[in-house]
């Protein structure tokens, strides 16, 4: 029998840690070494970070891009351990930090967890790939509980990104993120975001093909975060002892 995976939880006293610790604990392919707070919290079930960076096999984060990017550049510095990143709402250099610490430890790094969305990416590549940009305008939607702090979504830049790959452009180069006043006509070629933020919505997500007389939409409903926690033990069970580099859904759900 191998021994348990000795896993810590970056972010344990928030939605998604919550989610995520009765399943670690139930889950006998691991061993809960403890959450970790902010810098300096104590409570029940908290270890200190540097602990937990010098005991667990895997941390998985569930903070904020800031937070996540700087607990990725502690765990290279002491040469692990793997790191499974589900936070949200990253700067351009903290994903820098990401990609440096990825040369040194295994980072997977997702914005959603869940098995459905992950295929929806193919197709959005497919359709966005299928339908030109001359006729078929591209705009993404969603809607987070009030809660949320980032936007747009993580989630809706990963679909961004597929749209964008699908048409061969950088999403940077054709993204459009929110309108208002006089905004003038719509440039063909865009990829536009739109942000919903109401009650208690647990992620909604479309994507808008949309010609002058047809619309296609593919779009996923989150129904319950424990969805999330499950993909992130798969993503956990996945990356321990892996080789180091940045590592994404797609080669758990689609090992090579
Ligand atoms: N990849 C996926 O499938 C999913 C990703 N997410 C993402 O996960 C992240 C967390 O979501 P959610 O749980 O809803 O958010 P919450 O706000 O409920 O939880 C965030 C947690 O991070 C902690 N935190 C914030 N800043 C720091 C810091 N500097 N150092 C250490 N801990 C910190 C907070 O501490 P405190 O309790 O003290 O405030 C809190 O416990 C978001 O980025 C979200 O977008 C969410 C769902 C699914
Ligand atoms: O903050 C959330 O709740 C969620 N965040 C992720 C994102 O930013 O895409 C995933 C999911 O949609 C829920």
């Amino acid at each position: 029998m191998t021994s348990p995976i000795k896993i810590a939880v970056a972010g344990a006293n928030g939605r998604m840690g919550r989610a995520v610790l009765p399943l670690l604990a139930a889950d006998p392919a691991f061993a809960v070494i403890g959450g970790i707070g902010r810098p300096g919290s104590i409570g029940e079930g908290l270890i200190d970070r540097s602990d937990a960076i010098a005991t667990a096999d895997v941390i998985l984060d569930f903070t904020t891009g800031r937070a996540a990017a700087e607990l990725a550049g502690l765990c290279a510095s002491a040469g692990g351990p793997a790191l499974v990143i589900g936070a949200t709402g990253f700067e351009p250099d903290e994903l820098e930090r990401i990609m440096e610490a990825a040369r040194t430890i295994p980072i997977l790094r997702s914005g959603n967890f869940s098995i459905g969305l992950n295929m929806l990416l193919g197709l959005v590549a497919q359709a966005a790939r299928a339908l030109p940009a001359q006729g078929w305008d591209i705009e993404i939607l969603e809607a987070h509980h009030n809660r949320k702090i980032d936007a747009p979504s993580g989630t809706a830049l990963m679909l961004g990104e597929a749209a964008a790959e699908g048409r061969g452009v950088s999403l940077a180069s054709v993204e459009r993120r929110g309108r208002d006043g006089i905004t003038g006509e719509r440039p063909p070629g865009e990829i536009g975001f739109a942000v919903l933020r109401a009650g208690g919505l647990v992620g909604e997500h479309s994507v808008l093909f949309a010609a002058a007389e047809e619309v296609v939409t593919l779009s996923h409903s989150a129904l319950d975060r424990d969805m999330f926690a499950r993909g992130a033990l798969a993503a956990a069970r996945w990356v321990a002892g892996r080789a180091p580099g940045e590592y994404s859904m797609q080669d758990v759900l689609n090992p090579a």
